[in-house]
């Protein structure tokens, strides 16, 4: 069975890499790329990298053009912008795997408060699926709607979520300190992503008010079953990609860095993308992968748990291509096994 699958806002780093992985997919015909652009510019002229891998322009499609030559579209679109299109599409009998922020939140008040704006779908949150497998996988299988996840909550959750699932965490007090490179802040150029102002600097940004912290909290409670409070602290690094999660927690009761890392090690044992490390992960562990390495330590009164992820891949893409593999049943693996 080919899957003909159209990716939206394909000048984009998240659709370099979905149309990257997804042309190693033998399922899969990659059958439109869109841009806002009318002049209809060859894929090549966009990223260099895909000369003569993909022979395709990217188009000002409309939903009825991608109806006719889809079954699948991948949103990689900024949200609001993406909840604009999702609807019309899935009245057409498409699948969408979206991986703007449009449809991970369960409550729209949330979404209004911590992104500032009215949800144009508001109707379709309590429905969308959310897409980590590794902590949420049935819903995922046969879905028509999956909202991927943001690149530090996923970084976090696979961290703190197996912990507290397994009572050795506070639900309350948890501290997210984690890094990002740059490409987590998208191509579409920005005052804060130009060279001259984030090389050779680091910065916390978004201080108490980072609208991945609702995210966080709310797959921690779902995953846990407990109402979970989590102060988020994302700061950007001078790197290209990858994310560094440094999470701490208080523990329930008393406990050694071999039994946490052990929960760990239990909890994802049958995870073909998740390893628990003894030793310290760096973000290079999983760059260009779909992995996550964790592993944790005791010091004081806290856990600490340590994530890494690629953004662009396991915070993004790849993480895209096997909820679709999810979606379609295809093994969970394909495509991203590198
Ligand atoms: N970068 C990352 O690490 C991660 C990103 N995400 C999310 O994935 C989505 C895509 O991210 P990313 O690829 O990094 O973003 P980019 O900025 O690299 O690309 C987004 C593309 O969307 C198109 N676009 C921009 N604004 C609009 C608009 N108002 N209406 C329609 N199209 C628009 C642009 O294409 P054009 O100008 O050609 O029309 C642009 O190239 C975003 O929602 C992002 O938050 C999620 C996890 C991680
Ligand atoms: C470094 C950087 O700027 N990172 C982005 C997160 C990327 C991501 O996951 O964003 P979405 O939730 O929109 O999908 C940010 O902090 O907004």
């Amino acid at each position: 069975m080919t899957i003909r699958v159209g990716i939206l806002g394909a000048t984009g780093y998240t659709a370099f890499e979905l149309a990257r992985i997804l042309l190693r997919h033998n399922d899969v015909e990659i059958t439109a790329l869109t841009t806002r652009q009318d002049d209809r510019p060859h894929v090549s002229s966009v990223h260099p990298q895909l000369t003569g891998r993909l022979d395709l322009p990217l188009e000002n499609l409309s939903q009825d053009q991608l109806a006719e030559r889809c079954d699948c579209i991948f949103g990689c679109l900024p949200h609001a912008a993406s909840a604009a299109v999702v609807p019309g599409l899935l009245e057409r009998g498409l699948k969408v795997v979206d991986l703007s922020a449009d449809y991970r939140l369960r409550d729209v008040a949330v979404y209004e408060q911590w992104y500032g704006e009215k949800h144009p779908d508001p109707a379709r949150l309590p429905e969308s699926i959310y897409g980590l497998p590794e902590l949420f996988r049935d819903p995922i299988r046969g879905a028509d709607l999956v909202a991927n996840p943001g690149c530090y909550p996923t970084s976090a959750s696979l961290a703190l979520a197996p912990l507290l699932k397994a009572g050795m965490i506070q639900p309350t007090d948890i501290v997210v300190d984690a890094k990002s490179g740059v490409s987590g802040a998208g191509r579409t150029p920005k005052l804060g992503t130009l060279f001259p102002e984030c090389n050779e600097s680091f910065a916390a940004y978004g201080v108490g008010t980072h609208r991945h912290t609702p995210e966080i909290e709310q797959n921690l409670a779902q995953a846990s079953g407990q109402t979970c409070s989590v102060i988020f602290t994302p700061h950007l690094v001078p790197m290209d990609r990858g994310i560094l999660s440094t999470c701490y927690a208080k523990p329930t009761a008393a406990v050694t860095t071999a039994e946490a890392i052990d929960a760990l090690r239990q909890f994802y044992v049958d995870e073909p993308f998740v390893q628990v490390v003894d030793g310290l992960p760096a973000t290079k562990h999983v760059s260009g992968t779909n992995y996550c390495h964790l592993t944790a330590r005791v010091v004081g009164e806290r856990i600490i748990v340590l994530s890494v992820i690629d953004n662009l891949i396991k915070g993004a893409s790849g993480a895209a291509v096997q909820n679709f593999n999810l979606m379609y049943d295809f093994a969970e693996t394909t495509a991203l096994a590198n």
